[in-house]
């Protein structure tokens, strides 16, 4: 049976040397099953104007892109996407714009999808529609085309009181409920939706929202990472030689590492203020620990991402005014964007893994991190999805400084025996989580249910 994946990003990026599988989570999960199934991936339009073949020639899938007129994909995406939807499910309420112009983009794009997967579709494929960006496709798919339609969705669904401040609330759980089964990260993502759906007048039973004659299933399906390439990574005397001039460049006894896409979800702000915290209280860390924090740029095109650029330079700057010394350099900050064979050396380096969102509906840097590191120590958010599975990190509240200063003194303090133990456990959680089966398991739920 084919199979057509619906996502706003192409699973490729274009490089000089033409286009190559993009990294991260859902290219990594999606790009080995489509293959497999000589399937179809429709995005949104990237590339046309640069004159680039849509799909890379050695690659078994066929990518189709949906190109939006200009002001359409800034309202779809840069507004009702980024500057409704994802404030709103990672509980930023006073970033959320409810502005009617977008919410029209959004409706219109969603449609734009609708129409070119109708044109792609033929009997008996499967559909799988990845994300907030597309809520209402569901629907405007099953009014065109008679697919098994899966959805999932990779960022928080918030409580049910929160997304009522929507007021197209209705209109979108009527769009996704248009799929055959949908899924979360995480089980509290999963009755958050329920309860949502209650409150919109469906009767929910168990894991099931009715609708008409069918009943949607609501299921959590956390995605994790590719553990037989982090654990190459984790083996490569190359990426080792690179993880020792790193640590070299810390030149302390200890680094600390952050890596996030530079967004305000991911809480560098308030991780900058904790290590100065640090600082501040337990003094005898200055001039013995490092901290390199990567930021890769994201969303520029929206303006709370500039603006917390601006903000996060201001902190740094500010640090390092504080506390550098001729022979200590306190904290490095890296505003770009890595492979990641990069990223690994960063891993293998690091003492200590500070990853604090605000909010996040999974967070695979976590993951990879506990999966690449020797002996190294995670420090995780409490708000996190991968906290609900990664128990033997050391949990803790990403708004509290002083309760993330007190961990991290306590992670860079940690013996050997309780490192290695806490991360054997997680690395076993990690394998039990791993990317390849996610797909399958999905399509398996959705093709048999
Ligand atoms: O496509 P962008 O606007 O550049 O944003 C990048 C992706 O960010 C979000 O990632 C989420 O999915 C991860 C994998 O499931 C999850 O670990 C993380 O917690 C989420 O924030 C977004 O959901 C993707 O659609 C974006 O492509
Ligand atoms: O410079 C970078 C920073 C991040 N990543 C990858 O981007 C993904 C980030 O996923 P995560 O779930 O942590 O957060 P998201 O950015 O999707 O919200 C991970 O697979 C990282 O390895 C990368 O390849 N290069």
């Amino acid at each position: 049976m084919g199979l057509i994946i619906v996502a706003n990003r192409a699973p490729f990026r274009l490089t000089p040397e033409g286009l190559v599988p993009a990294v991260g989570g859902l290219a990594t999960a999606l790009l080995p099953v489509l293959e497999r199934r000589h399937g179809v991936w429709v995005a949104a339009g990237e590339w046309r104007e640069k004159g680039q073949a849509a799909t890379p020639r050695e690659s078994q899938v066929r990518l189709e892109q949906v190109f939006l007129p200009e002001k359409e994909w800034q309202g779809y995406y840069g507004g009702f996407s980024n500057r409704v939807l994802w404030p709103l499910c990672h509980y930023f309420l006073e970033r959320v714009e409810l502005r009617r112009d977008f919410y029209q983009d959004y409706q219109r794009a969603n449609r734009r999808f609708a129409e070119r997967v109708a044109q792609v579709f033929r009997e008996g494929d499967t559909v799988f529609v990845q994300d907030y960006h597309l809520l209402l496709l569901p629907r405007l798919l099953r009014e065109r085309i008679p697919a098994k339609i899966g959805f999932f969705f990779h960022i928080p669904w918030p409580s049910s009181g929160v997304f009522r401040i929507l007021p197209w609330g209705r209109a979108l759980v009527e769009g996704v409920l248009g799929a055959d089964l949908i899924g979360f990260h995480t089980p509290e993502y999963v009755e958050n939706f329920l309860r949502t759906a209650a409150y919109y007048g469906y009767q929910v039973e168990e894991n099931r929202v009715r609708v008409g004659e069918r009943w949607v299933r609501v299921e959590a399906h956390p995605l994790g990472i590719d553990t037989g390439r982090f654990g190459e990574l984790a083996q490569d005397p190359h990426i080792g030689l690179h993880a020792r001039a790193l640590k070299r460049l810390a030149g302390a006894e200890r680094l600390i590492l952050g890596v996030d896409r530079l967004d305000y979800t991911k809480g560098i702000l308030e991780r900058l203020l904790a290590y100065e915290r640090l600082l501040q209280s337990y003094p005898q860390w200055r001039g013995r620990v490092a901290f390199f924090q990567i930021a890769t740029p994201s969303r520029t095109s929206v303006h709370a991402y500039r603006e917390l650029k601006r903000r996060v330079d201001e902190v740094v700057g500010r640090i390092m005014g504080s506390f550098l010394r001729e022979d200590w350099v306190p904290l490095r900050y890296f505003y770009q964007t890595y492979t990641q064979e990069e990223l690994a050396a960063f891993y293998r380096a690091a003492d200590v893994a500070l990853i604090t969102p605000l909010r996040d509906g999974m967070n695979l840097v976590a993951m990879e991190y506990a999966y690449t590191t020797e002996d190294g120590v995670l420090v995780l958010s409490n708000l996190a999805g991968a906290a609900e599975y990664l128990k033997e990190a050391l949990l803790v509240n990403p708004y509290d400084l002083d309760g993330m200063a007190q961990a991290l003194d306590r992670a860079l303090r940690m013996p050997g025996g309780e490192r290695r133990e806490r991360l054997s456990a997680l690395k076993a959680r990690i394998e039990a989580l791993d990317v390849q089966g996610w797909a399958e398991r999905f399509l398996a739920s959705l093709e048999e249910g």
